[in-house]
């Protein structure tokens, strides 16, 4: 059985009066990737911040696990632009040895840029050191606010990558926001949509379907979402072209390879 690391139970935040975070269920366990989607003021970093200890919440409850290690990245980091902040003194920040540091960089594959300023590095860079820095705990469960931020496309698929590394290698839990539906339905185990209470959950393909989740992105966005999960239940030979096996049945083939 999988070892659950959060598990909310019936959470609500109100601030300032207005209805946050509204009754949400979840439970993140070790191995578990989930993407929290949602519109903007969905309540989806409040919600992380809740899981962190970080928010307050007004009703529910909230059981970590005893001793859950957690890595945080956040949405914002600003560096001071006066300040000379080097990728090695940022690290050291954390209070971890320089080999920690070294390694969780190595891990994200950036230790080439320990002497760097933090100031120069592109953004799929900066976000590979924002990650480094919240492994050096080790965390059981890594908790990510738009990772993929300030990255290019083909930089997206690489971090996402990365995180389901990171998720094997470490066997922990993986808690993150985004905001690229393609990408999260192409890359994600299971997603969480948001909207104040929990529209919908589940895998992927599941949801693409789910009436919440058409209602709440539209029907265009919904189809479109809904072709990076078809049964792949073919080979393909060494020009791309399909090849029939033995169990294979109609597949509707979209473009998604
Ligand atoms: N301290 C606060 N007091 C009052 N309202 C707040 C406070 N913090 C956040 N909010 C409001 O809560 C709502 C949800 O904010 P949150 O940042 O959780 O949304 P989000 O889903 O992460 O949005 P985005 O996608 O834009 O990042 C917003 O409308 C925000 O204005």
């Amino acid at each position: 059985m999988t070892e659950a690391l959060v598990t909310l139970d019936d959470v609500s935040v109100t601030l300032g009066g207005q209805s946050i975070v509204d009754h949400v269920q979840l439970t993140v366990s070790r191995g578990d990737i989930i993407t929290v989607i949602g519109p903007n003021g969905a309540g989806k970093t409040t919600l992380i911040k809740a899981i962190l200890g970080l928010q307050s919440i007004s009703s529910g409850r909230i059981r970590r696990t005893p001793g859950l290690r957690l890595g945080y990245v956040p949405q914002h980091i600003h560096f001071q632009p006066t300040l000379p902040l080097t990728v090695k003194r940022f690290m050291a920040l954390t209070g971890a040895s320089p080999a920690n540091c070294r390694a969780a960089l190595e891990r994200t594959a950036v230790n080439h840029l320990y002497e760097s300023s933090i100031h120069h590095l592109s953004g799929g860079e900066t976000q590979r050191v924002l990650i480094a820095r919240a492994l050096v705990r080790q965390p059981d469960l890594l908790v990510l606010d738009e990772p993929a931020q300030g990255v290019d496309v083909n930089g997206q698929a690489e971090l996402y990558e990365l995180i389901r590394e990171l998720r094997d290698s470490l066997d922990c839990g993986v808690i993150m926001i985004s905001h690229d539906l393609h990408l999260v339905m192409a890359a994600t185990d299971k997603v969480l949509c948001l909207n104040q209470h929990v529209c919908c959950s589940g895998y992927p393909e599941q949801i693409s379907h789910d009436p919440a989740f058409v209602e709440l992105f539209g029907r265009h966005v919904a189809d479109s979402v809904a072709i990076y999960h078809h049964h792949h239940n073919h080979d393909h030979n060494l020009h791309g072209d399909v090849v029939d096996n033995a169990q294979t049945e109609t597949c509707h083939h979209h473009a998604s390879h």
